[in-house]
Protein backbone atom coordinates (compact mmCIF):
# COMPACT_ATOMS: atom_id res chain seq x y z
CA UNK A 1 0.00 0.00 0.00
CA UNK A 2 1.27 3.56 -0.71
CA UNK A 3 2.30 5.18 2.25
CA UNK A 4 -0.03 8.47 2.16
CA UNK A 5 2.98 11.55 1.81
CA UNK A 6 2.60 12.96 5.09
CA UNK A 7 2.75 17.01 5.69
CA UNK A 8 5.85 18.58 7.01
CA UNK A 9 4.81 22.01 8.11
CA UNK A 10 8.25 23.63 7.27
CA UNK A 11 8.73 21.72 3.82
CA UNK A 12 7.00 22.75 0.92
CA UNK A 13 5.70 20.11 -1.93
CA UNK A 14 4.76 20.28 -5.11
CA UNK A 15 6.81 23.64 -6.18
CA UNK A 16 10.24 23.37 -7.72
CA UNK A 17 12.75 25.35 -6.19
CA UNK A 18 14.24 26.46 -9.18
CA UNK A 19 11.80 28.74 -9.75
CA UNK A 20 12.54 30.28 -6.54
CA UNK A 21 16.14 30.03 -5.96
CA UNK A 22 19.24 30.24 -8.61
CA UNK A 23 22.37 27.83 -7.82
CA UNK A 24 25.18 30.16 -8.08
CA UNK A 25 28.24 27.71 -6.89
CA UNK A 26 29.31 24.63 -4.94
CA UNK A 27 29.83 24.82 -1.69
CA UNK A 28 31.28 21.69 -1.08
CA UNK A 29 30.31 17.62 -1.17
CA UNK A 30 29.26 17.12 2.46
CA UNK A 31 28.14 13.59 3.71
CA UNK A 32 25.01 14.12 2.55
CA UNK A 33 24.27 15.12 -1.00
CA UNK A 34 26.04 18.56 -2.53
CA UNK A 35 25.67 21.96 -1.26
CA UNK A 36 24.95 25.17 -2.94
CA UNK A 37 25.29 29.10 -2.69
CA UNK A 38 22.36 30.56 -4.19
CA UNK A 39 20.11 33.63 -5.07
CA UNK A 40 16.49 33.90 -4.13
CA UNK A 41 15.22 35.06 -7.58
CA UNK A 42 13.01 37.64 -6.02
CA UNK A 43 14.88 39.46 -3.35
CA UNK A 44 18.68 38.54 -4.20
CA UNK A 45 19.38 37.04 -0.60
CA UNK A 46 22.08 34.12 -0.69
CA UNK A 47 21.35 31.13 1.33
CA UNK A 48 23.56 27.63 1.51
CA UNK A 49 21.65 25.22 -0.47
CA UNK A 50 21.70 21.45 0.47
CA UNK A 51 20.22 19.18 -1.67
CA UNK A 52 19.66 15.61 -0.65
CA UNK A 53 18.43 12.54 -2.81
CA UNK A 54 15.48 10.77 -0.87
CA UNK A 55 14.11 8.13 -2.24
CA UNK A 56 11.04 7.32 -0.28
CA UNK A 57 8.79 9.19 2.58
CA UNK A 58 11.06 7.33 5.23
CA UNK A 59 14.27 8.76 4.71
CA UNK A 60 12.84 12.35 4.30
CA UNK A 61 10.97 11.65 7.92
CA UNK A 62 14.51 11.69 9.02
CA UNK A 63 15.94 14.76 7.48
CA UNK A 64 12.49 16.34 8.95
CA UNK A 65 13.46 16.55 12.50
CA UNK A 66 16.63 18.88 11.36
CA UNK A 67 14.30 20.87 9.45
CA UNK A 68 11.87 21.25 12.88
CA UNK A 69 15.44 22.28 14.77
CA UNK A 70 15.99 25.07 12.59
CA UNK A 71 12.59 26.31 11.63
CA UNK A 72 12.20 26.42 15.23
CA UNK A 73 15.26 28.25 16.27
CA UNK A 74 15.14 32.09 15.86
CA UNK A 75 18.44 33.30 17.96
CA UNK A 76 21.05 35.90 16.39
CA UNK A 77 24.14 33.13 16.78
CA UNK A 78 22.15 29.80 15.16
CA UNK A 79 22.22 29.24 11.77
CA UNK A 80 18.59 30.21 10.03
CA UNK A 81 16.30 28.27 7.97
CA UNK A 82 15.29 29.88 4.70
CA UNK A 83 13.02 27.10 3.08
CA UNK A 84 12.84 23.58 2.46
CA UNK A 85 11.26 21.59 -0.31
CA UNK A 86 10.99 17.86 -1.53
CA UNK A 87 10.36 18.12 -4.86
CA UNK A 88 11.39 15.17 -7.56
CA UNK A 89 12.88 13.08 -4.64
CA UNK A 90 14.76 15.85 -3.84
CA UNK A 91 14.94 17.61 -0.43
CA UNK A 92 16.46 21.23 -0.47
CA UNK A 93 17.48 22.84 2.43
CA UNK A 94 18.15 26.29 2.35
CA UNK A 95 20.01 28.24 5.02
CA UNK A 96 21.06 31.85 5.50
CA UNK A 97 24.08 32.31 3.82
CA UNK A 98 27.34 33.09 6.19
CA UNK A 99 29.66 34.76 4.14
CA UNK A 100 32.68 34.12 6.25
CA UNK A 101 32.53 30.51 6.17
CA UNK A 102 33.71 28.56 8.64
CA UNK A 103 36.20 28.83 11.41
CA UNK A 104 38.10 26.32 10.71
CA UNK A 105 38.53 26.75 7.06
CA UNK A 106 39.40 30.55 8.32
CA UNK A 107 42.37 28.84 10.57
CA UNK A 108 43.89 26.53 7.12
CA UNK A 109 43.70 30.08 5.32
CA UNK A 110 45.10 31.98 7.80
CA UNK A 111 47.76 29.41 9.22
CA UNK A 112 47.11 30.28 12.58
CA UNK A 113 44.99 30.21 15.51
CA UNK A 114 42.55 32.72 16.79
CA UNK A 115 44.06 35.22 18.95
CA UNK A 116 42.44 35.69 22.53
CA UNK A 117 40.20 38.94 21.87
CA UNK A 118 39.05 36.88 18.61
CA UNK A 119 38.30 33.17 20.90
CA UNK A 120 36.24 36.09 23.71
CA UNK A 121 33.93 37.18 21.07
CA UNK A 122 33.38 33.24 19.68
CA UNK A 123 33.36 31.66 22.90
CA UNK A 124 30.63 34.45 24.48
CA UNK A 125 28.40 34.06 20.47
CA UNK A 126 28.55 30.10 21.06
CA UNK A 127 27.43 30.21 24.34
CA UNK A 128 24.66 31.81 23.98
CA UNK A 129 23.71 29.82 21.01
CA UNK A 130 24.43 26.92 23.26
CA UNK A 131 22.45 28.47 25.81
CA UNK A 132 19.48 29.26 23.15
CA UNK A 133 19.14 25.56 21.88
CA UNK A 134 19.77 23.99 25.57
CA UNK A 135 16.51 25.51 26.81
CA UNK A 136 15.01 24.55 23.91
CA UNK A 137 15.86 20.66 24.47
CA UNK A 138 18.42 20.49 21.78
CA UNK A 139 21.33 19.11 22.41
CA UNK A 140 24.36 19.66 19.78
CA UNK A 141 26.56 17.20 20.06
CA UNK A 142 29.18 18.15 17.46
CA UNK A 143 30.43 21.19 18.48
CA UNK A 144 33.40 22.03 16.79
CA UNK A 145 34.99 24.55 15.02
CA UNK A 146 33.78 23.48 11.66
CA UNK A 147 30.05 23.96 13.05
CA UNK A 148 30.83 27.06 14.04
CA UNK A 149 30.08 30.03 10.87
CA UNK A 150 30.93 33.64 10.94
CA UNK A 151 29.91 36.35 8.85
CA UNK A 152 31.52 39.53 7.53
CA UNK A 153 29.93 41.71 10.07
CA UNK A 154 31.73 39.69 12.71
CA UNK A 155 28.65 37.46 13.93
CA UNK A 156 29.04 33.84 14.87
CA UNK A 157 26.08 31.25 13.69
CA UNK A 158 25.77 27.42 15.02
CA UNK A 159 25.64 25.21 12.53
CA UNK A 160 25.72 21.76 12.44
CA UNK A 161 26.76 20.11 9.17
CA UNK A 162 27.60 16.33 10.21
CA UNK A 163 24.85 14.03 11.15
CA UNK A 164 22.23 16.01 12.34
CA UNK A 165 21.89 17.16 15.87
CA UNK A 166 18.54 15.81 16.57
CA UNK A 167 16.79 17.11 20.29
CA UNK A 168 16.37 14.62 23.23
CA UNK A 169 13.12 12.80 22.21
CA UNK A 170 14.27 11.40 18.70
CA UNK A 171 17.60 9.75 20.33
CA UNK A 172 15.83 6.66 20.88
CA UNK A 173 14.09 6.65 17.43
CA UNK A 174 17.24 6.95 15.70
CA UNK A 175 20.26 4.56 16.59
CA UNK A 176 22.96 6.69 18.21
CA UNK A 177 26.06 7.86 16.06
CA UNK A 178 29.54 8.23 17.02
CA UNK A 179 30.36 12.33 16.63
CA UNK A 180 33.89 13.14 15.92
CA UNK A 181 36.11 11.66 18.65
CA UNK A 182 38.78 14.25 19.21
CA UNK A 183 35.49 16.54 20.89
CA UNK A 184 33.47 13.90 22.95
CA UNK A 185 33.57 13.86 26.83
CA UNK A 186 34.67 11.06 28.62
CA UNK A 187 31.35 10.47 29.72
CA UNK A 188 30.23 9.98 26.13
CA UNK A 189 33.00 7.58 25.35
CA UNK A 190 32.52 5.19 28.68
CA UNK A 191 30.32 2.82 27.23
CA UNK A 192 28.10 2.06 30.77
CA UNK A 193 26.84 6.16 30.44
CA UNK A 194 26.49 5.90 26.61
CA UNK A 195 23.31 3.44 26.86
CA UNK A 196 21.50 4.59 29.44
CA UNK A 197 21.24 8.19 29.19
CA UNK A 198 24.16 8.64 26.39
CA UNK A 199 24.48 12.42 26.13
CA UNK A 200 23.37 15.17 28.61
CA UNK A 201 23.93 18.60 28.30
CA UNK A 202 27.06 18.82 29.79
CA UNK A 203 28.42 17.13 26.74
CA UNK A 204 28.62 20.29 25.14
CA UNK A 205 30.50 21.91 27.30
CA UNK A 206 33.10 19.69 27.18
CA UNK A 207 33.40 20.14 23.47
CA UNK A 208 32.72 23.79 24.08
CA UNK A 209 36.28 23.70 26.18
CA UNK A 210 38.17 21.31 23.31
CA UNK A 211 36.40 23.61 20.71
CA UNK A 212 38.19 26.45 22.43
CA UNK A 213 41.71 24.98 22.30
CA UNK A 214 41.52 24.30 18.70
CA UNK A 215 40.73 28.08 18.13
CA UNK A 216 43.75 28.89 20.03
CA UNK A 217 46.10 25.91 18.35
CA UNK A 218 44.13 24.86 14.84
CA UNK A 219 44.12 21.62 15.84
CA UNK A 220 42.43 20.12 19.00
CA UNK A 221 44.31 17.71 21.81
CA UNK A 222 45.17 14.15 20.45
CA UNK A 223 44.75 15.46 16.76
CA UNK A 224 47.92 13.20 15.97
CA UNK A 225 46.24 10.29 17.30
CA UNK A 226 43.99 7.92 15.47
CA UNK A 227 40.17 7.88 16.22
CA UNK A 228 40.30 5.03 18.22
CA UNK A 229 43.21 5.48 20.43
CA UNK A 230 41.65 9.44 21.27
CA UNK A 231 38.78 7.53 22.58
CA UNK A 232 40.98 5.20 24.82
CA UNK A 233 43.43 9.11 25.76
CA UNK A 234 40.22 10.97 26.26
CA UNK A 235 38.43 8.34 28.84
CA UNK A 236 42.06 7.80 30.46
CA UNK A 237 43.95 10.58 31.06
CA UNK A 238 43.35 14.06 32.70
CA UNK A 239 41.65 16.98 31.16
CA UNK A 240 43.53 18.42 28.46
CA UNK A 241 44.83 21.60 28.76
CA UNK A 242 46.51 24.08 26.47
CA UNK A 243 49.77 23.62 25.15
CA UNK A 244 51.50 27.02 26.51
CA UNK A 245 49.03 28.34 29.22
CA UNK A 246 51.62 31.07 30.44
CA UNK A 247 50.84 32.67 26.67
CA UNK A 248 47.26 32.98 27.14
CA UNK A 249 45.54 34.88 30.53
CA UNK A 250 44.40 33.59 33.82
CA UNK A 251 40.80 34.09 32.51
CA UNK A 252 41.37 31.84 29.59
CA UNK A 253 42.95 28.77 31.47
CA UNK A 254 40.72 28.74 33.63
CA UNK A 255 37.48 28.99 31.53
CA UNK A 256 38.83 25.59 29.43
CA UNK A 257 39.64 24.50 32.74
CA UNK A 258 36.15 24.67 33.98
CA UNK A 259 34.34 23.09 30.45
CA UNK A 260 37.31 20.34 30.94
CA UNK A 261 35.68 18.14 34.03
CA UNK A 262 35.88 15.39 33.63
CA UNK A 263 33.13 14.50 36.44
CA UNK A 264 30.28 15.64 34.59
CA UNK A 265 28.32 16.92 37.95
CA UNK A 266 31.47 19.20 38.94
CA UNK A 267 31.71 20.33 35.13
CA UNK A 268 30.60 23.94 34.46
CA UNK A 269 27.13 24.72 33.36
CA UNK A 270 26.39 27.60 30.88
CA UNK A 271 25.38 29.64 33.17
CA UNK A 272 28.01 29.93 35.30
CA UNK A 273 30.36 29.99 31.74
CA UNK A 274 28.29 33.07 31.00
CA UNK A 275 29.39 35.14 33.82
CA UNK A 276 32.92 34.24 34.13
CA UNK A 277 35.35 36.93 33.80
CA UNK A 278 36.85 35.51 30.36
CA UNK A 279 33.46 36.27 28.67
CA UNK A 280 31.64 38.20 30.85
CA UNK A 281 32.95 41.86 30.03
CA UNK A 282 32.33 40.91 26.02
CA UNK A 283 28.81 41.17 24.41
CA UNK A 284 27.98 38.82 22.09
CA UNK A 285 25.12 40.67 20.31
CA UNK A 286 25.64 44.25 20.43
CA UNK A 287 26.69 45.85 17.15
CA UNK A 288 29.24 47.90 19.24
CA UNK A 289 33.05 47.23 19.17
CA UNK A 290 33.27 43.93 20.41
CA UNK A 291 33.00 42.32 16.71
CA UNK A 292 35.86 44.31 15.54
CA UNK A 293 38.46 41.36 16.57
CA UNK A 294 36.23 38.88 13.99
CA UNK A 295 35.60 41.61 11.32
CA UNK A 296 39.30 41.91 11.34
CA UNK A 297 39.67 37.97 11.40
CA UNK A 298 37.49 37.45 8.29
CA UNK A 299 39.07 40.19 6.12
CA UNK A 300 42.27 39.04 6.58
CA UNK A 301 41.61 35.43 6.04
CA UNK A 302 40.19 37.17 2.47
CA UNK A 303 42.16 39.80 1.74
CA UNK A 304 45.14 36.64 1.62
CA UNK A 305 43.19 35.13 -0.99
CA UNK A 306 42.28 38.08 -3.10
CA UNK A 307 46.39 38.64 -3.02
CA UNK A 308 47.18 35.28 -4.30
C1 LIG B 1 33.76 27.13 1.52
O1 LIG B 1 33.46 28.46 1.88
C2 LIG B 1 32.26 28.69 2.50
C3 LIG B 1 31.79 30.00 2.50
C4 LIG B 1 30.59 30.29 3.13
C5 LIG B 1 29.86 29.30 3.74
N1 LIG B 1 28.67 29.68 4.35
C6 LIG B 1 27.62 28.89 4.75
N2 LIG B 1 26.58 29.51 5.30
C7 LIG B 1 25.52 28.74 5.71
N3 LIG B 1 25.53 27.39 5.58
C8 LIG B 1 26.62 26.81 5.01
C9 LIG B 1 26.68 25.35 4.83
C10 LIG B 1 27.84 24.83 4.24
C11 LIG B 1 27.93 23.47 4.03
C12 LIG B 1 26.88 22.63 4.43
N4 LIG B 1 25.74 23.14 5.01
C13 LIG B 1 25.65 24.48 5.23
N5 LIG B 1 24.50 24.98 5.86
C14 LIG B 1 23.44 24.11 6.19
C15 LIG B 1 23.26 23.74 7.51
C16 LIG B 1 22.17 22.91 7.86
N6 LIG B 1 21.90 22.51 9.15
C17 LIG B 1 22.50 22.97 10.30
O2 LIG B 1 23.41 23.78 10.30
C18 LIG B 1 21.98 22.46 11.60
C19 LIG B 1 21.34 21.23 11.66
C20 LIG B 1 20.86 20.79 12.92
C21 LIG B 1 21.03 21.55 14.07
C22 LIG B 1 21.68 22.76 13.96
C23 LIG B 1 21.88 23.61 15.20
F1 LIG B 1 21.71 22.87 16.29
F2 LIG B 1 23.12 24.15 15.22
F3 LIG B 1 20.98 24.61 15.20
C24 LIG B 1 22.19 23.24 12.74
C25 LIG B 1 21.30 22.44 6.89
C26 LIG B 1 21.52 22.80 5.55
C27 LIG B 1 22.58 23.61 5.20
C28 LIG B 1 22.76 24.02 3.76
N7 LIG B 1 27.67 27.55 4.60
C29 LIG B 1 30.33 27.97 3.75
C30 LIG B 1 31.55 27.67 3.11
Amino acid sequence: VETKPKTYSNIKRGENPEAHWEKISELGDGAFGTVYKARHRGDGRLAAAKIIECRNEEELEDFAVEIDILASCNHPNVVKLLDAYYYELNLWVLIEFCDGGALDSIMVELERGLNEDQIKVVCRQTCEALQYLHQRKIIHRDLKAGNILLTMAGDVKLADFGVSAQNEKTIDKRDTFIGTPYWMAPEVIMCETFKDTPYTYSADIWSLGITLIELAQTEPPNHDLNPVRVLLRITKSDAPVLELPEKWSKDFNSFIARCLVKDVLKRATLQELLSHPFIASVDGTKTNGTKIPLVRLIAESNAEVIEE
